[in-house]
């Protein structure tokens, strides 16, 4: 049980966690369509985005909501699969206030992407959360 969050144990909670994504029977195939014979770099990439993440290092330079935006048949239902697998992973390697501090900040990251991939306005004016007299239908 790691007591503090080192580029090592990144490395390891990184490799723990995709070698999981790869055996899942729906996360699997989607991750394998876009990356193919890539995974070397992919987590070469997932270790500097947890550096930075957690560890502030500033070393992931990209843009995660384009790349997602690419990805052919990503759902909501493959975000919920995807956090389930990480927290389960950081609970599994750190102690309790780590592992929190990683639930979170997984939780809210994949609510942004999810709001940039599936927002749609329409949708939720059909399903009337906004009252009728608040928005006005074009
Ligand atoms: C909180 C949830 C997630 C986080 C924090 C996350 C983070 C990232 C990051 C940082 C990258 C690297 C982007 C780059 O190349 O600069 C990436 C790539 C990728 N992610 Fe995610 N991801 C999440 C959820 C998902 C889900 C649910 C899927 C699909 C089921 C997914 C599939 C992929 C794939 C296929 C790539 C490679 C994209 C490419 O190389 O073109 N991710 N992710």
């Amino acid at each position: 049980m790691f007591r503090q969050v080192t580029e090592d144990n990144i490395i390891i909670l990184v490799d723990r966690f995709y070698a999981r994504v790869r055996q899942d029977t729906e996360l699997g195939p989607v991750f394998d369509g876009v990356i193919k014979g890539n995974w070397e770099s992919h987590l070469g990439k997932m270790y500097d985005f947890w550096s930075s993440v957690m560890l502030g290092t500033g070393r992931y330079k990209g843009n995660p909501m384009v790349k997602h935006l690419e990805i052919p048949g990503v759902s909501k239902a493959h975000f919920t699969q995807w956090l389930a697998l990480f927290h389960m992973t950081a609970g599994e390697l750190f102690e309790e206030t780590i592992a929190s501090e990683l639930r979170v900040k997984s939780s809210r990251i994949a609510e942004s992407l999810q709001l940039g991939l599936f927002y749609r306005p329409d949708q939720i004016r059909a399903r009337s959360i906004i009252p009728e007299d608040v928005v006005s239908r074009g």
